[in-house]
């Protein structure tokens, strides 16, 4: 059985994450598309998502402990913001930009599971914020992303 590294030690270590959402959220702000949708951010905002994103990958999990944040908690910061596809479409540009910049790890599998995610992140935010209540239970985990499949289909909830 071979010893395969997660998507967290793939990229690096935390500074990768945190110097890719910082360089991100440069770009976001002076943005004319999403500069407005962050402009209250919270000064930890960067670093929760930089948490956030590397727990995910199977990093240490200062998301859930350090900042007292959860999976529902995350959900519930987009919900009601009312987020457009091209504003979806934004983000995941800037991400994808700011990461060649920075020399973050461009080999085939790791981009593939990189953007994987983020096409399926990106997603469910926009999902979350055109609702009113936080769909996510507060004891549900963490989501886990690793190099292979999503295991879908996608089901749709009843209306
Ligand atoms: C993989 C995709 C995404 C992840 C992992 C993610 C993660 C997060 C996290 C962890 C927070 C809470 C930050 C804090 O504690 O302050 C947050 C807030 C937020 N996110 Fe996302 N997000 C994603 C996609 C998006 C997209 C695509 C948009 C908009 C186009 C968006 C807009 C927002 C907004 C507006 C907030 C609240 C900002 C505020 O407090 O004013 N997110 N996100």
């Amino acid at each position: 059985m071979k010893n395969i590294p997660t998507l967290y030690e793939w990229a690096g270590d935390m500074r990768t994450f945190e110097e890719l959402f910082r360089t991100f959220y440069e770009k976001v702000l002076k943005d004319d598309l999403l500069g407005e949708v962050f402009e209250n951010m919270s000064p930890e905002h960067v670093s929760h998502v930089a948490h956030f994103v590397a727990e995910v990958f199977g990093g240490p999990q200062l998301y859930t402990s350090e900042d007292g944040g959860s999976h529902a908690q995350m959900v519930g910061h987009h919900i009601g913001k009312m987020l457009t596809e091209e504003k979806r479409q934004r983000w995941v540009y800037l991400l994808l930009q700011s990461a060649d910049e920075l020399g973050l790890k461009s080999d085939p599998e790791f981009r593939s599971a990189f953007v994987g995610y983020l096409e399926w992140g990106t997603r469910i935010a926009v999902i979350n914020s055109v609702i009113t209540e936080n769909p996510v239970n507060p004891e549900e985990p963490m989501p886990k992303w690793g190099w292979g499949e999503t295991g879908g289909p996608y089901i749709p909830t009843e209306e």
